[in-house]
């Protein structure tokens, strides 16, 4: 199939590989010259604008977008209106809020023109090996591409997951239970690092990552991480998040489903951000000025 991409960072480069080896033909974007020029070596070809990118693909044009979400994607796609036809059909391949991708499925839809959300996994060595994808849309509108997504998952890592908007929305609790998984992963290695006990963390990573319970990637993730810095001596623990925890805490607030795990994993995150806090202060003096305990001076 022919394939219009517009977006080759760090996971679109890789995707754009992974298309390329799948045997489709690819027509790479990206305003940066220097990434045009590297994907032209993945035997894709580089332009260096989306009119040459558009006027390069065959009719029913499948143009997929894998740039940062929010306001880009509806500029990006006021750019393509400009050239779209009936027909045509755009993915958002990228982290968008599940309601942006209904409402851009619906603005498009009346044009006449095809609109998939596309939440992908895996990261970058999934991105170029074999992803995850869950992918929403109308079902006329994803017949034709189930193979190329069956091609860039990893086997049975691809779902068509129903009407527009639920891919995102399955990315988005996707990375809701990323979160809560990683910080109790994290929690148990701070639990070891205390104890009396002289443990080797990148040890017992390998060793829970085999046949254990909660063996999974993520663990062997955290042998990797040991691995290279025994006890993470080089980081600081400050935890950034790009948005789908919260989105994911937000929609399960309005749905009213209690979500501690999630909830406070993303609160955790928050906290590693900041050095000391006023809570932390107030809470400190209260207890010193009701029962005199102690408090850490500067
Ligand atoms: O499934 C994946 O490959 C990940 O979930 C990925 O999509 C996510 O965007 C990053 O891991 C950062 O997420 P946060 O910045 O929210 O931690």
């Amino acid at each position: 199939m022919h394939i219009g991409f517009i977006g080759l960072g760090k996971m679109g480069f890789n995707l754009v590989g992974n298309l390329v080896r799948h045997g489709h033909t690819v027509v790479g974007y990206d305003i940066n010259e220097e990434l045009v020029n590297a994907v032209r070596e993945t035997g894709a070809t580089g332009v260096t604008s989306l009119q040459d990118l558009y006027d390069k693909l065959p009719e029913k044009r499948v143009l997929w977008l894998m740039i940062p979400a929010g306001p880009l994607i509806d500029n990006v796609i006021e750019q393509l209106l400009a050239m779209m036809q009936p027909g045509d059909v755009v993915i958002d391949g990228g982290n968008s809020h599940f309601q942006d991708s209904i409402r851009r499925h619906t603005y498009l839809k009346e044009k006449g023109i095809g609109f998939l959300d596309c939440g992908t996994s895996g990261g970058i060595s999934g991105a170029l090996n074999g992803a995850c994808t869950m992918v929403g849309g109308d079902a006329d509108v994803i017949e034709p591409l189930h193979a190329v997504f069956n091609d860039i998952s990893v086997e049975n890592g691809y779902l068509y997951t129903g009407p527009g908007g639920s891919g995102h929305f399955t990315k988005m609790v996707h990375n809701g239970i990323e979160y809560g998984m990683m910080q109790s992963i994290a929690e148990g290695f701070e639990v070891l690092s205390k104890s009396q006990f002289p443990f080797d963390y990148e040890a017992v990573a390998r060793m829970w990552s085999n046949g254990s319970v909660i063996r999974g990637w993520l663990m062997e993730l955290t042998e990797n991480a040991f691995k290279k810095d025994a006890n993470l001596d080089e980081i600081q623990g400050r935890m950034f998040s790009s948005g789908e925890g919260k989105w994911t805490l937000e929609t399960a607030l309005d749905l009213g489903v209690p979500t501690p795990v999630i909830a406070l994993s993303l609160i955790m995150r928050y906290r590693s951000l900041q050095d000391d806090t006023f809570t932390g202060k107030v809470v400190a003096a209260l207890r010193n000025e009701f029962g005199g305990h102690a408090v850490a001076k500067k």
